[in-house]
């Protein structure tokens, strides 16, 4: 029987848009994916910066993955902002007893600096969610903490990603190059071979919510079916198209561009017009 793939995001929000479920609800949909959103924390963001976070109730998440789990089956999870150690048990309780598909977005900080992660919760995210990950994703702040070493090179980010696998047990590990210079690399390190994903980096601002959407895509692609190195392959592509094209939105760090491998800039953009009635 054919079935409509399905994704999960579990994560914290964004009422702009640019990062969190809402980004990644956008990337499912662009990626042909039914996409599902369970929210952990309700995050008060806009492209300049976080105002204001509360945490969900951990009997309201967990109530909230009862009603998906116990209704449907996503072909794959992700995960982004977790951010207390009682959040990372509940996901990581479900994640295991489901055995399904999971892609983790280690978020710590956010685009603009603000962290996202209560301190004691980095050790969790290490000894916990990352064992369960098909694939983890972390940029260079992310991996440096996962491994507890610091990263300034493509060789040493090429350490990272296998320690990530091989000494703290993740499935794959994508560490991304958006934080370092020149082109933007990401490697790959699954089966035991790495691969490398880079292409022109893009001078903008307007990188909110990038890694949420790259991760995003991998989980779609995987619900897909698709295997992981084909599927971080496409959400790169994704990605560089999302980010080379900018929409302009926000006084601050703006989001990337969600239609750019739809549609181009002169179909999306339209004449605005004054709503002059009642
Ligand atoms: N300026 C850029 N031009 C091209 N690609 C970029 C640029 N910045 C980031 N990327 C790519 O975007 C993807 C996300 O990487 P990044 O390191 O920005 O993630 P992140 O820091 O987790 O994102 P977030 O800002 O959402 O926390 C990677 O594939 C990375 O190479
Ligand atoms: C909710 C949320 N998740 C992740 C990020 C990282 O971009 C963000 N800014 N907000």
């Amino acid at each position: 029987m054919k079935e409509v793939p399905m994704a999960l995001s579990i994560a914290g929000t964004d009422p702009t848009g640019g990062a969190g479920i809402h980004a990644d609800l956008k990337t499912f949909q662009e990626c042909d994916t039914y996409g599902m959103a369970v929210v952990t924390s309700v995050v008060s963001q806009n492209t300049e910066g976080v105002r204001d976070v509360w945490h969900v109730p951990v009997e309201l998440i967990k109530s909230q993955l009862n009603a998906v789990f116990e209704d449907t089956r996503p072909q794959a999870v992700k995960t982004g902002m977790l951010a207390t150690p009682e959040i990372i048990n509940s996901v990581a309780d479900r994640i295991e007893a489901e055995k399904v598909p999971l892609v983790v977005d280690p978020v710590m900080v956010a685009t603009s600096g603000d962290s996202l992660m209560e301190e004691e919760t980095e050790k969790l995210m290490r000894t916990r969610l990352l064992p369960l990950a098909t694939i983890i994703t972390p940029n260079k702040d992310e991996a440096e903490k996962l491994i507890g070493q610091s990263i300034s090179s493509l060789t040493e980010a090429k350490e990272a990603a296998r320690h990530l696998v091989e000494e703290l047990g993740a499935g794959s590990a994508l560490v991304k190059g958006g934080h370092f210079s020149g082109d933007a690399t990401d490697i790959l390190y699954a089966g035991n071979e790495f691969y490398y994903f880079s292409a022109p980096r893009t001078e903008t601002n307007h990188t909110h919510g990038t890694g949420c959407t790259l991760s995003a895509a991998i989980a779609a692609k995987l619900a897909r079916g698709y295997n992981i190195a084909d599927a971080v392959d496409e959400s790169k592509q994704f990605i560089t198209e999302a980010i080379s094209q900018p929409l302009g939105i926000g006084k601050g760090n703006g989001p990337v561009n969600h239609f750019a491998s739809r549609l181009t800039r002169d179909e999306l953009f339209v004449e605005r017009r004054m709503y002059h009635g009642k």
